[in-house]
């Protein structure tokens, strides 16, 4: 919008007659010389003034509303993309809810005794039951509903699984596992597996026996879903990571030393859950004990996770993935024996005492495994030299440390024969915690 501005004066007398304008080339306005103005009203010279003021108010006002407009528009798209955002976090389950939407209509095979009615957390008093009390009916091939096990809660159903914001915790052998915050304020951990090659009645069957394992040093599997293009297992979620992570991670700097204290209960925790899994049958192992498997409470208690699941999926796209763990006799990973577990916690203690990643350590200049490393150095009576730095400061602890290296040294025995039994295992790391406590917090005799 342009303002013109034109001399009138140039005009000759002719050109205004039939107006009220005054001032040159016309008579002087009340007396007074000057140039001609163009009042807007009829009221004269002093409503003109403030008509040329007026025109630039009007030019403030059409760019403040211009300005407005575009914030306006600007607070439009960044509501717009926030959405979109969020609806991204949870495109994963989305083929889900499509699966979910195409069998509506049919029998649920769940029932639920006691309403529908969401409590916070797991509480039972607060949730409806599941039916029968196992929450799967094995003749049912339709069953398409989220399967909670024994006597977990039914706290929330697929639909607030679906409705879930979910986040990438990281991708595994079995498939890839995310956090998700209900809107109830319940943390699931997801698990989506890929690669199940088993019949679905199998699978079934397989997954009732991992549901009903029971004990306060395992990660409890509260849920599963089964359909023909998806299989999602619903577990606790541990808010404090696994011990992979507290172990080797920030170790640049801003991260808190875990203290012997810990690491011996991180021990005992994770040797107590692995001895129950060992404890169901001879023939019942884990498979896949590894760091990133050992999940920590708030209050670093060890909880053992992905217990059963090797027997579910077909042989790992990566089967390298946990080299460094797995013991030597080990063809097939899906049929992995007790005593190969034993190896492979064998592993993990060495690498919680030494703070090295058995993988990394593969990657050494003499090219050996961690428990060769190991083995190589307290030969050489360097045994101080391979803990890891954070622990060097509990020299009242070094005899336990010690002990625990050793045991470590046992468990990842070349031969099956010669390693202990998990049982056995258990009990030796009880007493070393026992004997590293202080004198006045030592437990009293059972
Ligand atoms: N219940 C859970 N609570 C918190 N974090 C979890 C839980 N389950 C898994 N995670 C974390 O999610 C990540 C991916 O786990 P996932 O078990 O899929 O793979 P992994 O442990 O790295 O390998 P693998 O599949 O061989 O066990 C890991 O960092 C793991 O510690």
């Amino acid at each position: 919008m342009g303002l013109y501005l034109i001399d009138l004066r140039v005009l000759g007398i002719s050109s205004f007659g039939g107006t009220s304008l005054c001032g040159k080339p016309l008579p002087d306005c009340d007396g007074v010389p000057g140039n001609i103005v163009v009042p807007s009203t009829p009221n004269g010279g002093g409503e003109a003034k403030r008509k040329k003021l007026s025109g630039g108010a009007i030019a403030g006002i059409v760019i403040g509303s211009i300005v407005g407009l575009l914030m306006i528009l600007m607070i439009l798209m960044f509501l717009c993309r926030k959405k979109s955002s969020s609806k991204l976090r949870s495109i994963d389950f989305a083929s889900v809810k499509q699966q979910e939407m195409e069998i509506q209509g049919e029998k649920p095979i769940v029932e639920v005794e006691n309403g529908g009615g969401y409590g916070n957390g797991y509480s039972a008093a607060a949730a409806a039951t599941v039916g029968n009390g196992k929450g799967v009916d094995l003749n049912s091939g339709d069953a398409k509903k989220l399967m909670f096990f024994g006597k977990a809660s039914r706290v929330f159903d697929l639909e607030d699984l679906l409705r879930a914001s979910a986040e990438v915790l990281g991708k595994g052998t079995f498939g890839t596992a995310y956090k998700a915050v209900l809107e109830m304020g319940t943390v699931v951990a997801v698990k989506r597996l890929r690669d199940v090659t088993i019949s679905e009645r199998e699978f079934r069957e397989k997954i009732e026996t991992v549901g009903s394992m029971d004990h306060e040093n395992l990660v409890p599997l509260r849920a599963y879903y089964y359909s023909r293009d998806e299989k999602l297992l619903v577990y606790d979620y541990m808010s404090m990571g696994s011990l992979s992570a507290l172990l080797h991670g920030n170790r640049g700097g801003g991260r808190t030393p875990l203290n012997w204290e810990i690491r011996s209960c991180i021990a005992l925790g994770a040797a107590r859950g692995i001895e129950y899994l060992h404890s169901q049958g001879p023939n019942v192992s884990h498979g896949n004990i590894k760091s990133s498997n050992i999940l920590l409470t708030q209050s670093h208690d060890a909880r053992v996770s992905d217990f059963g699941l090797s027997c579910l999926v077909g042989p790992p796209s990566t089967p390298n993935r946990v080299a460094g763990y797995r013991a030597p006799e080990v063809t097939d990973p899906g049929k992995v024996s007790q005593k190969a577990d034993v190896y492979s916690f064998g592993v993990l203690l060495l690498e919680l005492l030494t703070g090295k990643p058995p993988a990394h350590a593969l990657l050494n200049e003499e090219g050996v495994d961690l428990p060769r490393w190991v083995q190589s150095i307290v030969r050489e009576e360097w045994t101080s030299e391979v803990f890891d730095l954070e622990l060097l400061r509990y020299q009242n602890a070094e005899e336990e440390m010690v002990q625990l290296l050793q045991l470590g040294i046992d468990c990842a025995a070349q031969f099956p024969d010669n390693r202990p039994a998990m049982s056995e295992v258990t009990r030796r790391i009880d007493e070393l915690c026992r004997s590293s406590l202080p004198e006045d917090s030592q437990p009293e005799p059972q």
